[in-house]
């Protein structure tokens, strides 16, 4: 596989410390380990604190981030952001694209309409080795640069003076 750049120079931090709200998708399990490991530990290394909200499967990801958000509209906890982590891998039938492409859709809906602060951490691959490549930290470590990700609109947010 050609490598997988980190594209370092995209990212900057938060002035404050950030509190972020993981939220994973369990479908495949081993690599949604592997995708929890990469993030938690690129958070823990910007001195960022974290929840984890684990869900069945990519689709349920959306919802949580409109459950916060809405909850802390109602006095429960203001996450600065979020980073949203799962595996999509192709099968037989149209349910990958249905399951890649509406999760993608609502979380550009939220990132958009809602200036929530995400970082897209869905694997949409043809197969087990493609999404391991991408998940392992040692490798493409996407859930570390979906993390890197929030953490950079978080700080991007704060820099242009949007409402928190
Ligand atoms: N096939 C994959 C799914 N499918 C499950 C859906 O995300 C959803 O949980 C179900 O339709 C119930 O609402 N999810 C993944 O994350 N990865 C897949 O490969
Ligand atoms: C996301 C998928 O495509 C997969 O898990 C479902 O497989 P299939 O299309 O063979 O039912």
């Amino acid at each position: 596989m050609a490598g997988i750049s980190q594209h370092g120079k995209a990212f900057i931090r938060p002035k404050q410390k950030a509190h972020l709200l993981v939220i994973e998708a369990r479908f495949h399990d081993d690599l949604a380990d592997a995708l929890l490991e990469g993030a938690t530990s690129a958070l823990e290394e910007a001195g960022a604190t974290y929840d984890v909200v684990t869900v069945p499967g990519s689709l349920e990801i959306p919802a949580v981030i409109t459950f916060a958000l809405d909850g802390a509209s109602q006095g429960g906890t203001a996450y600065d952001g979020f980073v949203a982590l799962g595996t999509i891998i192709r099968g037989d039938t149209y349910h990958f694209d249905i399951v890649a492409n509406e999760s993608s859709r609502a979380l550009m809906d939220l990132s958009v309409q809602e200036a929530a602060c995400i970082g897209n951490g869905i694997l949409t691959t043809e197969n087990d080795a493609q999404a391991w490549t991408r998940a392992r930290r040692s490798e493409g470590d996407k859930g570390g640069f979906a993390a890197r990700a929030a953490l950079t609109m978080i700080a991007l947010k704060q820099q242009l003076g949007a409402p928190s």
